[in-house]
């Protein structure tokens, strides 16, 4: 049995990672931290699958007292970064989808993780199918060092760029000879027209309603053009990574970044 605590657990990925909780034969709900809602249980609220765990708005006393092995923290960068570091102080295992945290914050983690003799899993994606065009996008940079990324996703997302366009960025540095793309003289007459810049590519955020998650990485060539494209079409993409990541994350003491390294 995993006893598993969850960090937003009102929001549209940790209420999925409920359900795939809810039909997990060996997944023991804890607890929740929630920052509305103290002393109520998950089966009180509304809309979320009927599992009897205590709601916490301290997360120092829910990973006291709830008795959890993982941490399943989908909420905000602020949130998801004090959550993980005390999961970690109190012997509790984090898997941390939670997006924007910045190199200062993972080489923290990364410390504390090692320090404690835990495992951690931080994945800016879980969709094995973003996992593969990340992978692919990398193996393409090697032959096309010219590279925009375009990121697509819903309105109430509160990072940009993604997660998963800094990763890939990240991915394509470990190939690609760093390099300043377009025009040495281009002058952007309208702030932010090019984009963000990582080591001179440039990464695009769109933000609309009706789009869930979607990424497009860019190669153009002599008289050629490469695009390598994913789409979550609904949360549930998430979740087999979900699993995936706590059922190893209890077999590592490892601080993992990106769930490629948990893949076979
Ligand atoms: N790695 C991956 O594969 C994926 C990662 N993500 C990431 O997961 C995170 C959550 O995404 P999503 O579910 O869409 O976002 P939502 O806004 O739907 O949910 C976030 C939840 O976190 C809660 N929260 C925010 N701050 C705190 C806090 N201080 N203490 C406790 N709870 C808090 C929110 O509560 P309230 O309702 O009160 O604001 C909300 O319920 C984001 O960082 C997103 O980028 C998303 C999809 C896939
Ligand atoms: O906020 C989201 O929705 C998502 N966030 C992650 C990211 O920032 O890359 C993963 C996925 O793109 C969905």
């Amino acid at each position: 049995m995993i006893n598993i605590i969850v960090a937003g657990p009102r929001g549209k990925m940790g209420s999925e990672a409920l359900r795939l909780i809810k039909q997990t034969e060996n997944y023991h709900l804890v607890g929740c931290i929630d920052r509305k809602n103290e002393g109520m249980n998950v089966s009180d609220l509304e809309g979320l699958p009927n599992l009897d765990a205590p709601i916490f708005t301290d997360a120092e006393i829910a990973f006291q007292e709830a008795g959890a092995d993982v941490l399943i923290d989908l909420t905000s960068p602020e949130a998801g970064y004090t959550h993980t570091r005390l999961a970690l102080e109190n012997g509790v295992r984090p898997v941390v989808g939670t997006s924007g945290f910045s190199d200062e914050q993972l080489t923290d983690i990364q410390r504390l993780t090692e320090q404690k003799e835990l495992g951690a899993v931080i994945a800016p994606n879980f969709a094995v199918g973003a996992v593969l065009m990340m992978q692919f996008a990398k193996w393409a940079a090697k032959y096309f060092p010219d590279v925009e990324i375009i990121e697509k996703h819903h309105d109430q997302k509160l990072d940009a760029p993604s997660g998963t366009a800094v990763k890939t960025a990240k991915l394509i540095e470990q190939v690609r000879e760093s390099k300043k793309q377009g025009h040495p003289e281009e002058k952007e007459t309208l702030a932010g027209a090019r984009g963000a810049d990582e080591d001179g590519m440039k990464i695009h955020s769109v933000r609309l309603p009706g789009l869930i998650a979607h990424q497009e990485v860019i190669f153009g060539g002599t008289g050629q053009g490469l695009t390598i494209k994913h789409d979550s079409y609904h949360r549930q993409s998430f979740m087999s990574g979900v699993k995936l990541a706590v059922d190893q994350v209890q077999k590592v003491n490892a601080f993992v970044y990106g769930l490629e390294n948990l893949l076979e």
